[in-house]
């Protein structure tokens, strides 16, 4: 079995989520949406598919990076496709960056799935077949009846508590918005969603990432006090000695790094270092699957949880394999939007959830995207 072709088509579909300036979503008009699928090729005809932004895989990267690389290879030596790409990541000058090894190894799951008859989450670890979620809010913002007051917060936190979620975390107010960032409009609406969903429910903040030590030790002392789980991305996450303070002076876990990169060698270095209490990697920030398991596996051998950053396939798949993470981050969630509309490329959602709040993982082969190709083909923009 070797690797014939490595192909990505980039194609269009309807979406209500727009990008501020800094990154952050937001509900917005309705928009054709662009999207990339890879879709790798054996010389037998299996194929695996991941999807990613067009930016991260655009034709450059492929020609350049990854087709030298993975041609006529055989797909299932995962770890020495990675690190071959690894190593061609410091000549690229920036362009073959971890999203886009993070694309290649979860089409190379997935074909390894697809191909053996079995789903990626079995394949990588099998711990448990359904994996309980919390709501993750998108930003604050300054929408009426939107996440714009306090109270619109502790509003929403009772519906996505009525849905079934029995965990929650706020992503509060960042710049664009005009009043943000705010010290005493984060603590408000802690405060009003515990008020409002009471003392059972886990809530967790993941507010302005760029907060110094004291106003981020003010922030942690508050929700010491409100019973929070975890406290997330507070400050700038290069000042590594920033959280190796911070994590010293509250009680509250510490959870990191997200946004950081560096892989699993950085956070390797914040587990030694002792700069947060509970580790974080996602499929897409820290270059795929394979590496995730890697900095799951490294906190388990401290003794640590490793909380998977973000939603989607290949990070469900990730929840469900390793034993040392407790929920699966479901969202980014609005009032204004239904996140359970399944997308236009999907036949069904990655990560249904029940009404208690599990998400079920799917039995299918490979990652377990149930992909509408006639969608795709209608839509293909090249
Ligand atoms: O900063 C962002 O783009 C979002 O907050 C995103 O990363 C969100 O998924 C997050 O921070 N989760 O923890
Ligand atoms: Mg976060």
């Amino acid at each position: 079995m070797k690797i014939e072709t490595v192909r990505v088509t980039e194609f269009s579909y309807p979406s209500r989520r727009a990008t501020d300036a800094a990154g952050h979503s937001h509900p917005g008009p309705l928009t054709q949406a662009r999207l990339a699928m890879m879709t790798i090729t054996t010389d037998d005809g299996h194929q695996g598919h991941a999807f990613g932004p067009c930016e991260v895989i655009r034709p450059h990267v492929l020609d350049a990076f990854v087709r030298k690389v993975l041609i006529g290879r055989h797909p299932y030596m995962r770890e020495a496709l990675w690190d071959e790409l690894e190593h061609w990541q410091r000549g690229s000058a920036g362009q073959l960056t971890d999203r886009a090894l993070a694309v290649v190894d979860q089409a190379l799951w997935d074909l390894a799935g697809r191909a053996l008859g079995v789903p990626v989450w079995q394949l990588i670890g099998g711990w448990r077949d359904k994996v309980p979620a919390y709501g993750s809010t998108m930003c604050g913002d300054e929408l009426k009846g939107g996440l714009s007051t306090p109270d619109e917060y502790a509003e929403f936190a009772c519906k996505l508590v009525a849905r079934g979620y029995k965990a929650i975390k706020l992503h509060t107010w960042m710049p664009p918005v005009a009043f943000a960032p705010s010290v005493a409009m984060d603590i408000k609406a802690c405060a009003a969603v515990r008020e409002a969903v009471g003392p059972d429910i886990a809530l967790m903040l993941d507010g302005y990432h760029n907060y110094s030590r004291m106003d981020a030790l003010t922030i942690g002392r508050a929700l010491e006090k409100l019973q929070f789980t975890w406290f997330e991305e507070m400050m700038n996450e290069q000042s590594m000695a920033s959280y190796v303070w911070l994590a010293g002076q509250l009680d509250i876990p510490i959870l990191g790094p997200e946004s950081l990169s560096g892989k699993h060698y950085a956070r390797a270095e914040w587990v030694k270092a002792g700069a947060s209490d509970i580790l974080r990697a996602g499929v897409p920030g820290v270059g795929g699957i394979t590496p995730t398991l890697k900095v799951a596996h490294l906190a388990e051998s401290f003794g640590m949880d490793c909380e998977v950053h973000g939603n989607g396939a290949a990070n469900l798949a990730v929840c469900a394999a390793i034993r040392n993470g407790r929920w699966y981050e479901r969202g980014l969630l609005h009032p204004f939007l239904d996140y359970d509309e399944v997308p236009a490329y999907l036949r069904r959602l990655a990560d249904p959830m029940d009404a208690d709040g599990f998400v079920h993982l799917s039995q299918a082969p490979g990652l377990g995207e149930d992909i509408d190709f006639d969608h795709i083909a209608a839509h293909t923009l090249r």
